[in-house]
């Protein structure tokens, strides 16, 4: 991918193809820039021109070839600055959804002065033009990258820009302390009263930690997570990988030791996209190949976000022979909860994977330990990058209540200028272009 400069070649007219590579019913091809209108002009032809069209309206007709023979037809939408997604001039080509139309489509803008968009340039763009902040085009990205629900519902969250207003509130909360201390420096005998200084950095502190609290859940939602089960071969791990899964996945038998090498499905639970890892059933043993297999399912265990460790109930219990950090999220449980019980634990989850006993609340703990009990109508930190923000902040702000009045000021300010890399408003261009680095190219 080429680096991006986020302030550079900013007055070009820029092109790509918005949709996804493949065939589809329509594809789209976005024209961006002071030029967007006359390229639209020489490529397409229809009703009107496209630069004597009003903006908001669409035309149909025939977009042409260098020779002016017709490549498809198809849509232009008109856009005119700054009421287009950019800010600026913008013409969209609307063809038949094939590579083929879409790259001559573009190729034409090419050569009709546009240069190709770099990732995310069109975003950056609406980020440059004041038209978003930094947490709605980190929320644009999250967006696109949806699969799941909770992810979706997130990414529109902070599209809105509730996640900035949310941000918005601390920082106001801050700069109303730092007036306060400001107005009585020069009454050094006097201070803040500790009242007006403690109540809004305490809401502050109050709310940052609520929000670094949602970093987790956030992760998760975009990145997914990986849910390992762990337990002694016959345990019913793969049994229970199918049920969770509804399609036979993994290969059951009544023999110990049938999953040797390790198994992925992906799937979604509690609306965020987990890979569920079935994993070699622990115990020594002299074959090799098995004990590869339990070796790779102790360290599985290790990189998992949540261990379900399953236990067969119509057994006597045995201790896993694994021990987990005390920090991993795990989940035990009695499977076969179906057979009698030769032992209960009011710790542990009874489920059984061929009656599906149990299935609903094992969903629903693995919910509580993937979230965590967040809420889900308010925005989430959407990125690492704003949960270092958020932290930096936090730690000022904490600092600045300990401190004396003009000590406390400097914390404050750090705070502010962490708050405000977070939404954007006042950030090094590098941070900018790391976050546009992972968009696609056309978003
Ligand atoms: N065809 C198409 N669909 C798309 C986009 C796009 O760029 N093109 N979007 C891009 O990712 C998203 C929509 N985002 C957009 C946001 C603002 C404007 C826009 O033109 N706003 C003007 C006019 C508003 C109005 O007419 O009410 C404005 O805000 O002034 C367009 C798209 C999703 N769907
Ligand atoms: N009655 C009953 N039998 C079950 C249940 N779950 C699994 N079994 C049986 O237990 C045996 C072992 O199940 P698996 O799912 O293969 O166990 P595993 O933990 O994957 O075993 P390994 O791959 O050998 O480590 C099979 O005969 C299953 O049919 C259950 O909920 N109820
Ligand atoms: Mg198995």
């Amino acid at each position: 991918m080429t680096r991006i400069s986020s302030r550079s070649g900013l007055s070009d007219t820029i092109a790509a193809v918005a949709t996804a590579p493949g065939h589809a019913g329509v594809g789209v091809v976005r024209v961006s820039g002071p030029e967007a209108l006359a390229i639209a002009d020489a490529l397409f032809a229809g009703r009107r021109r496209p630069s004597q069209t009003p903006g908001g309206r669409f035309l149909f007709g025939g977009l042409l070839g260098a020779g002016g023979e017709r490549l498809d037809e198809g849509l232009c939408l008109v856009f005119r600055a700054p009421h287009s997604y950019t800010g600026e001039d913008v013409a969209e080509f609307q063809t038949h959804g094939s590579p083929a139309v879409l790259g001559e489509v573009l190729t034409r803008a090419l050569e009709l002065g546009a240069r190709t968009a770099r990732p995310g340039e069109f975003t950056l763009r609406a980020y440059l033009a004041g038209r978003l902040d930094l947490t709605q085009a980190e929320a644009v990205l999250n967006l696109v990258e949806a699969d799941t629900e909770t992810a979706r519902k997130q990414a529109t969250l902070g599209l809105s820009g509730a996640l900035g207003e949310r941000v918005d509130a601390v920082a106001r909360d801050l700069t109303l302390t730092l007036s306060s201390i400001a107005a009585l420096l020069d009454y050094p005998d006097e201070g803040v009263p500790e009242e007006e200084r403690q109540t809004p950095l305490a809401r502050a502190e109050t709310e940052l930690e609520a929000l670094l609290g949602t970093a987790h859940a956030g992760r998760v939602a975009n990145q997914g997570a990986r849910i390992a089960l762990i337990g002694a071969p016959n345990a019913g791990k793969s049994s229970l990988l199918n049920a969770l899964l509804g399609y036979e996945r993994s290969i059951v038998t009544p023999i110990a030791g049938t999953t040797r090498d390790y198994l992925e499905a992906g799937l979604s639970l509690a609306g965020v996209p987990v890979t569920l890892v079935d994993t070699a059933g622990l115990r020594d043993t002299e074959d090799i190949v098995e004990a590869a297999g339990v070796q790779q399912a102790v360290r599985l265990a290790g990189g998992a976000d949540v261990v379900i460790t399953l236990s067969d109930g119509s057994q006597p219990r045995e201790a896993l022979p694994l021990e987990l950090p005390p920090t991993t999220r795990a989940i035990h449980l009695r499977t076969k909860a179906d057979l009698p019980a030769a032992w209960t634990d009011p710790e542990v989850l009874e489920v059984s994977a061929a009656t599906g006993a149990g299935l609903p609340e094992l969903r629903e703990r693995l919910g509580t330990e993937l979230l965590g009990d967040v809420s889900r109508s308010e925005a989430w930190l959407g990125s690492e990058r704003q949960a270092d923000a958020a932290r930096r902040a936090l730690e000022h702000v904490r600092l600045a209540r300990q401190l004396p009045d003009d000590l406390a000021s400097i914390e404050l300010e750090e705070a502010l200028l962490a708050l405000a890399e977070l939404t954007g408003r006042d950030v090094q261009d590098d941070v900018v272009d790391a976050v546009f680095r992972n968009f696609c190219v056309g978003k």
